[in-house]
């Protein structure tokens, strides 16, 4: 498979300040390719530096394999972003906006007609042409900021978190559509602080901090670098009696998750602490009844906290 996308290096200073530090990675047609960093961390500016928004201090950014700053016009057409911000005009209706960005991405006479419609079409604002986005929902303003990105069929799209701040509805709407615009033939790069989001949707992640990669790779590699706990999963007959201090006090326990819905108990321990006879005991004595113990992986969000020290939301 091809590279979409290169970074060699990639480096944006402010001052003494490395706000992006010598950052390489490499995204290949068809992945939809996760950025998990703090507040800070350097998602954005490297976005920015990949859209032309900014200037690259250092290092290089190749799409499909030119140089962005060397090929600048052939770059943008080949990249639709959807920015933290949205960015449509207000005073203008939903199909003016569309056919706005379209044009300036070249696009003229009857296929900027019919690529605004369909890009219309396919946020699920068909209805909407002649409306005005001061009458939107946040998540319908959202929708058409991402058609105002991808009306001119770019190959890379990415979203710097597209689903904040709006209705569950809106939410799981621009979750299905990155879906359906991966299956369309887009490579997509999305950044989310939202763990479920990205364990959802995404092929690969990146977890950046302080403007660097510290680990890369699927869901499962990087979960795999977690070998220091290990994680039970006790799926139980009802909740009821459930002492979540007692068995966070277990000698080991580094962790202790209630999930109601699927009635499991997921404990996370030290990997090399025998404390599974106790922890079994302390549910019993409580009148628990255990229907199934099973190993779990780590989630994400617990490779998160243990490659960055942080969580990602609480901050
Ligand atoms: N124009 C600027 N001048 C000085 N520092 C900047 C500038 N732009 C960004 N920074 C700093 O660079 C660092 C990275 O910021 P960036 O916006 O890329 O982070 P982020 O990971 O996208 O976070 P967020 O989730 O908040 O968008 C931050 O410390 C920020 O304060």
């Amino acid at each position: 498979m091809n590279n979409v996308l290169q970074l060699k290096q990639l480096t944006k200073t402010y001052g003494d300040f490395a706000a992006v530090d010598q950052l390489s990675l490499s995204i290949k047609e068809g992945e939809i390719f996760g950025f998990l960093g703090a507040n800070g961390a350097g998602k954005s500016t490297t976005i920015h530096m990949i859209a032309s928004l900014i200037p690259i201090t250092k290092g290089e950014i190749e799409v499909l394999g030119k140089n962005i700053v060397k090929n600048r016009r052939f770059a943008k057409s080949n990249i639709g972003i959807v920015p933290q911000e949205i960015a449509i005009y207000e005073d203008m209706t939903a199909y003016e906006n569309v056919r706005f960005f379209a044009g300036l991405y070249g696009l003229r006479g009857a296929l900027l007609k019919s690529r605004t419609e369909e890009a219309l079409a396919f946020v699920g604002l068909d209805d909407k042409h002649r409306s005005f986005p001061r009458d939107f929902s946040g998540g319908m303003k959202r929708r058409l900021n991402i058609a105002c990105a991808i009306a001119h069929r770019p190959k890379l799209i990415i979203m710097d978190e597209p689903t904040v701040g709006i209705d569950p509805q809106s939410r799981n709407y621009i979750l299905e559509s990155v879906k359906k615009l991966n299956a369309m033939g887009s490579t997509v790069i999305y950044t989310s602080h939202y763990m479920e989001e990205v364990e959802e949707i995404c092929t690969r992640i990146a977890i950046i901090d302080h403007g660097k990669i510290i680990a890369e790779g699927t869901q499962a590699q990087l979960k795999s670098i977690i070998t220091d706990q290990k994680t039970i999963g006790i799926e139980v007959r009802t909740m009821e009696g459930l002492n979540l201090e007692k068995l966070s006090g277990i000698a080991g326990v580094r962790s202790v998750e209630a999930n109601e819905e699927r009635r499991e108990i997921r404990v996370s321990s030290d990997a090399e602490v025998n404390n599974l006879n106790r922890i079994l005991k302390e549910l019993l004595a409580d009148g628990m009844e255990i229907r199934a113990v099973e190993e779990r992986q780590p989630s994400l969000e617990t490779v998160f906290l243990t490659l960055t020290g942080r969580s990602l939301r609480d901050n």
